[in-house]
Order: structure tokens, then C-alpha cells, then sequence
């Protein structure tokens, strides 16, 4: 059910168009699986810091789009129990005076990297970053090409677009709070795409059609995509941004660290269909820009800090 895209074949935009239509396939991930594992070791000596060690990497006015984010603060549209995992997020800064940092200064947030407490990690997690932004260009690309669009068009709309990395930690299930809460509830992204390396332990599933769930974990040296919410409404919903969920398999012992990163356009991006499916679906995503469905979003979720509780 998962398909495999091979992004160098040729003649494989059928294969990647219906891989759209399902919300998620995987690819091989051009990031060195090497670095991968020095970004995981150095994250898991990062949550396995004190908790107010931990708690003064937050960076305020960021909307935890960069630092440290505690447990139970992300709150899934559906679902009022907060999902039980850690945050850590972490892009790179545009230069002073750039017109979308100061536009959207929330969205282009001063990286915190914890060296004081994790020597090394910055370096790292910046490498990280850069390649994985360079293999997801590739993927935005190949999506581009079987949808017929120009070569520039995805090129132009992340473009020094606001690209954020996230680990998760999920702690063990058995130190959550309540039954009520699972390691992440059913959601959808709300960026373009997004990639999913391989996690140190299983969890991630997503839904199929007729409602059941699929466990994806990326196999070494792949990485799942996700379609997010934005390239659903640019393809008048060809592309279907995928519902998926982490949740521990009964009995699962232990944690989960995961690392993703969401490829977003450019905030000031009209949102307009480059594709409508039928002409009577062409009014079914409104306009807006990327930035308007970013914060509706981010509110819903309770991740805005001027909607959090103190
Ligand atoms: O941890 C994962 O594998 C997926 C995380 C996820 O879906 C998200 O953070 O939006
Ligand atoms: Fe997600």
C-alpha cells in the first residue's frame, strides 16, 4: 500500500500522481544516513536534560516554532486530550532586513541551539536541516513536474520559505498522565510536504481509505512524504493531505524520537488552485494566503502562545 517513488524514473508521473491522490509515499532519502544518527544521539541527550534545562531553550514570540515545546501543549483539532510528546524546533535565520523576517517575524524565529548543554549540536542539526531542505526542493520538484507545472513554480514559492524542523520525543506510554492521552492524535500538516526519516521506534500510521490505519515507518536510508494541507488545496484536492497519527502498539515499551521536517511556501503565498479537478470543485478551498491557514491552524492546535493557558 505504501508506494515507493523512484524520483530518477522516467515516465513515473502516473505513479506519482495517484502516490499524491494517497497522501504519502516514500523515497530515498538523499540525507546521509550517518548524519541522521548523530542528529538523534545528540537529541536524545537534549530531552534527557532537566526539565527547566530543557524548559530555558523556549524562545518566546516564536509559537514554538523554535526551542524547546513542554509535553501536553499541541492539542490535535480533534481531540481536547494534549498529545503526549516534547518538541524541539529549529530552522535557519534570513538575513537582517529581509522583507518576509520582518513581515512574519514569528515565522522566521532566531534558532536556539542548546551547545552550552549539548556541545556539538547545532553544527549538526543545521547540517541536518540544509540537506534535508535540499532533498525536499528535489521531491517539491518531481510533484511539480507530474503535475504539469512550470519548473519554477514550486522553485519560487519556497524560496526562503519558513521551513521548520521538529524532533519529537515521545515519552513512554506509561508515564502519560491519563488514558486519555496518545503519543499524537489524527491530524493533518498544513504545509506543502513533509518528510519523515526513519524514528528510532515504530508508532507512525496513517489512514487509508475505508477509515483503517497503515503503519509507515520509513525503512533506512527512505524517508515517508507526507502531502500537507497546502498542496491539497493548490491541486483543487487531487492531492489529499494525509490524516496520520502516532500511537504505541499495545505493550510497546519505551520512547520515540522522531525528526520531520515541513517544507512551507513562502507565508505571503496566495493560496489560488494551480490545478481544479472539475470545474464545480473549483470553489472548494477559498484563497488565502500561507500564512492565513498557517495561524488558523496553529490556533486550532493550541499552539499559538497568545491562546495558551499560563
Ligand atoms: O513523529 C512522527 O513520526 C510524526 C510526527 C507528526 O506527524 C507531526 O509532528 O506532525
Ligand atoms: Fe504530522
Amino acid at each position: 500500500m505504501l508506494q515507493e517513488i523512484d524520483l530518477t524514473a522516467r515516465c513515473g508521473h502516473q505513479r506519482l500522481r495517484t502516490a499524491l491522490r494517497d497522501g504519502f509515499f516514500f523515497v530515498r532519502n538523499t540525507v546521509p544516513e550517518s548524519l541522521l544518527d548523530d542528529a538523534y544521539q545528540l537529541l536524545e541527550a537534549f530531552f534527557a536534560l532537566s526539565e527547566q534545562d530543557r524548559r530555558d531553550c523556549r524562545v518566546p514570540g516564536s509559537n514554538g516554532q523554535s526551542g524547546y515545546t513542554p509535553p501536553l501543549v499541541e492539542t490535535a483539532e480533534k481531540s481536547d486530550a494534549a498529545d503526549w510528546k516534547e518538541l524541539f524546533h529549529w530552522g535557519v535565520c534570513l538575513p537582517a532586513g529581509h522583507p518576509l523576517a520582518l513581515r512574519y517575524p514569528s515565522r522566521y524565529p532566531q534558532p536556539l541551539m542548546p551547545d552550552h548543554l549539548v556541545p556539538g549540536i547545532g553544527a549538526v542539526l543545521t547540517e541536518l536541516h540544509t540537506r534535508m531542505l535540499r532533498f525536499q526542493h528535489e521531491v517539491a520538484a518531481a510533484i511539480g513536474d507530474a503535475l504539469g507545472a512550470h519548473p519554477g513554480y514550486f522553485a519560487e514559492m519556497l524560496e526562503d520559505g519558513p521551513v521548520v524542523n521538529r524532533a519529537t520525543w515521545y515519552p513512554p506510554m506509561e508515564q502519560a498522565p491519563s488514558e486519555r492521552h496518545i503519543w499524537a492524535v489524527e491530524h493533518q500538516d498544513f504545509d506543502l510536504i513533509t518528510a519523515l526519516p526513519r524514528a528510532t521506534a515504530a508508532g507512525l500510521q496513517v489512514q487509508v481509505e475505508g477509515g483503517e490505519w497503515l503503519s509507515v515507518d520509513a525503512p533506512a536510508g527512505h524517508a515517508v512524504m507526507n502531502v500537507g494541507m497546502v498542496l491539497e488545496r493548490l491541486t483543487g484536492g487531487l492531492a489529499r493531505a494525509a490524516v496520520h497519527r502516532v500511537v504505541a502498539a499495545p505493550g510497546q515499551r519505551g520512547g520515540r524520537l522522531s525528526i520531520v521536517q515541513f517544507c512551507h511556501p513562502t507565508p505571503w503565498t496566495v493560496l489560488t488552485p494551480l490545478l481544479v479537478q472539475r470545474e464545480q470543485e473549483a470553489a472548494r478551498f477559498p484563497a488565502l494566503t500561507a500564512d492565513d491557514l498557517f495561524q488558523r491552524t496553529m490556533y486550532r492546535i493550541n499552539r499559538l502562545e497568545s491562546r495558551q493557558v499560563k
